[in-house]
Formats: C-alpha cells, structure tokens, sequence
C-alpha cells in the first residue's frame, strides 16, 4: 500500500551554548566561534515532525494530528521552550546542543511514543536558513 506523510509544525525558543567541557576556551573559540560565546545565545527554533504510513481505511489517518501536536507539546516544547538548553535541559548537559545533536534528541523522545510501523523524520530550523533533517 501506498504512504503518505502527516506533518505538524512547532516552534520553541532557546538559548545553547556550543562548547566541548574538555576542549580549551581557546580551541572552543577556534572551532565554534560567536556560537560558543559563554554568555550563550538564542535562536527561535521551527520544528516539522513527519510521520509516514499507509491511511487507516476506517478512520483515513495515518497518525491524528491533534494527537501528534500534544505530543510534541508534552516531549519538547514543554521540555525546551524559553529554556537554557546547556543548562535546564537533562540530555544537553554533557552533549553539545547542535542542530544535529537537538533534532537526534527529539527524535530519541518522539519514536519512544510513535509505533515503529510508521516513519519519523525530524526536520528542525535553527535559523531561518540553516536546518537539519533526521529520521527513518
Ligand atoms: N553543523 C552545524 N553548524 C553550526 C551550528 C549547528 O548547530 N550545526 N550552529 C551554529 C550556531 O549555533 C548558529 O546556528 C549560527 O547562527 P548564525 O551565525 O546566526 O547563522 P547565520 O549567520 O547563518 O544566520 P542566518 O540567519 O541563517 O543567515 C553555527 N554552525
Ligand atoms: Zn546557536
């Protein structure tokens, strides 16, 4: 049977810092410049999540999308809005809060709650012109 992709967009704000603890200010400094200021920064985050399967032929879902939004309030906007992501959120204190690293995260947290006989792909915005995509 054919697939077709539900998709739902979020967005949160954040504030990261990118930095290794055990690599030097200087060396931080060389390889992530402004985005390792230790004073941090922020970007506004958008946030489509992708969910692929057949169409259920009783209720022509393929996942509810009034489900999919609460999840992804509950997982990530609730966890990440407004938040420090280096140091508030769990999963960032000891892992540099990239694009890539994020977008791994909230994916790690959504596929815990979707069943594995669907997609999820992960695209996230940090800026409006730089984004990351990840998923099966
Ligand atoms: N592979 C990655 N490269 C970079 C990341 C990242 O997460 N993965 N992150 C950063 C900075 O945190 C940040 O994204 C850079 O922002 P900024 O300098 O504002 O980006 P732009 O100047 O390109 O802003 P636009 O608005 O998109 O023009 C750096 N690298
Ligand atoms: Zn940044």
């Amino acid at each position: 049977m054919n697939k077709l992709t539900v998709n739902r967009k979020a967005h949160f704000n954040a504030a990261h810092r990118l930095f290794r603890k055990d690599w030097s200010d200087k060396k931080n400094q060389e390889v992530f410049g402004k985005c390792s200021n230790p004073n941090f920064h922020g970007h506004n985050y958008e946030l489509i999540v992708s969910v692929t399967g057949p169409v259920d032929q009783e209720t022509g879902f393929v996942y509810d999308m009034k489900r999919l939004k609460q999840l992804i309030y509950d997982k990530v906007e609730q966890e990440f809005d407004h938040k420090n992501l280096n140091l508030e959120v769990e999963e960032f204190k000891n892992l540099n809060p990239t694009a890539e690293n994020i977008a791994i995260v909230i994916w790690n947290k959504l596929r815990k709650e979707i069943t594995s006989n669907l997609g999820l792909k992960i695209t996230l915005y940090e800026t409006p012109r730089n984004f990351v995509t990840y998923g099966d």
